[in-house]
């Protein structure tokens, strides 16, 4: 094992010492020329220490240790023949690198690794862009920072509402409004003029506005004017919106423009709150709702409206690099007939799902809402569900389904992390 010889690990952070470690490959004879070694740095860069293996370069920068494929050293070439820094593209073919290519001299300094390649070409990488953009370096960043709640501890941040003209008129309020919708799932904007078309000027600030088989903005009320239940005055358990979408919905605006009656208040839960439980408590579970893959659909008849929709996906949805849930399709409604499941899994897939049911349904992660005209609810179908109470009386509603990538443009723009 090369580590128990390399020095930095013996003592964490290279001493002061300015000494320099020298190194060789171990294994079937050394592969390359190119001396390995920890090089001494300035005191206050992090230590950085490297050896060369036969198709990568191992490389320790502070507390990263990064194996880096020559290809990919190859391929991410930041030169001007390589890299167009003007469009940020690659203009390097990589189908022109050779696969078994390696460095013919590596050299690192306190900031910058340089690589001189077979024909001549150099390629030089910061040592910090290549901590940040190496696997390793992914591995321990979360692309998503969120704060999951249950309803304590969503009421206890109280997390204002961004006012209208704020949110449309200056970018604090924008990004006031985003940073809250990004942290939680959920954001307001209030003293909004209650109308189909104020709500979609608000849609528009931030994002393109989705269409999909219900319109571009829609309204609705409890005419059954659909084949679904949304358009009925019955309760809703909760749920996630188009789960039987390839691509589920990323956003969904609501905006209650009327109601004359009782009951109808609106329910949310974090769905991964639930499910980061649902990892703690039993991890099979877990395991078994991100691998498991499941069909919704969505068949409707009604009037003119002909549609049959099917999405294929896991109830939860990992990264694979780090395990991050970025995506949760809950719908027991729309979910459709289990038959790409075999038989002896079936049952274990019955007892997670019911595992997260019950979490999802434990009062204390129940924050309810009664939707006022005026105030527009931003909900990220993604992560949190959503359901409402029965209700009597006329309820007129409106909203829209965004892009997800275009509300997460907006917020990179704005300088968040999304
Ligand atoms: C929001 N809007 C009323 C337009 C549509 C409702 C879609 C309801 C469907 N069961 C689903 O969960 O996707
Ligand atoms: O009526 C409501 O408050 C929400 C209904 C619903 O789930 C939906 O429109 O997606
Ligand atoms: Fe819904």
């Amino acid at each position: 094992m090369w580590c128990q010889r390399l020095p930095w690990l013996l003592r964490g952070r290279r001493g002061s010492t300015g000494r320099r470690w020298p190194w060789l490959p171990r294994g079937p004879g050394p592969v390359l020329a190119v001396p390995a070694r920890c090089h001494p740095t300035a005191p206050a860069s992090p230590c950085c220490a490297w050896q060369l293996h036969r198709d990568h370069l191992e490389l320790r920068y502070g507390s990263t240790v990064m194996r880096l494929d020559f290809v990919w050293l190859r391929d991410h070439c930041r030169s001007a023949s390589c890299y167009n820094t003007k469009t940020n593209q690659r203009s390097l073919d990589t189908a022109s690198v050779d696969l078994a290519i390696q460095p013919q001299a590596v050299r690192v300094d306190e900031s910058t690794l340089f690589l001189t390649w077979p024909d001549g070409h150099v390629t030089r990488y910061g040592l910090q862009w290549l901590a940040r953009n190496s696997y390793e370096g992914q591995k321990q960043q979360v692309m998503h920072p969120r704060i999951l709640w249950n309803a304590e501890i969503y009421q206890q941040a109280q997390v204002p509402s961004i006012d209208c003209r704020s949110f449309l008129e200056t970018d604090e309020g924008l990004k006031e409004f985003l940073q809250n919708f990004l942290l939680y799932g959920i954001a307001f904007v209030e003293n909004v003029t209650p109308t189909k078309e104020d709500t979609e000027i608000l849609a528009k600030r931030i994002s393109i506005i989705r269409e999909t088989i219900y319109g571009r903005m829609w309204y609705f009320t409890s005419d059954f004017s659909r084949g679904d239940t949304a358009y009925t005055k019955l309760a809703l358990d909760r749920h996630t919106d188009t789960t039987y979408f390839q691509e589920p919905c990323g956003i969904q605006v609501f905006h209650c423009l009327k109601h004359e009656g009782t009951g109808g208040r609106t329910l949310l839960v974090d769905g991964f709150y639930a499910a980061e439980r649902v990892l703690r408590q039993a991890p099979e579970h877990f395991e078994l709702l991100a691998k498991v893959p499941l069909k919704h659909e969505y068949v409707e008849n009604v009037g003119g409206c002909h549609n049959h929709m099917i999405g294929v996906g896991p109830v939860l949805n990992v990264y694979p690099w780090n395990n991050e849930l970025y995506l949760i399709r809950y719908n027991n409604y729309d979910r459709a007939v289990i038959n790409t499941v075999p038989h002896d899994v079936v049952r274990r897939w019955y007892h997670a799902h019911r595992a997260l049911t019950a979490e999802l349904r434990r009062p204390d992660n129940e924050l309810w809402v009664k939707l006022k005209p005026g105030k527009v609810l931003f909900v990220d179908n993604w992560r949190v569900l959503h359901g409402r109470e029965a209700f009597t009386g006329y309820r007129q509603l409106c909203g829209c389904y965004l892009t997800r990538d275009d509300v997460l443009n907006t917020a990179r723009l704005l300088g968040l992390q999304a």
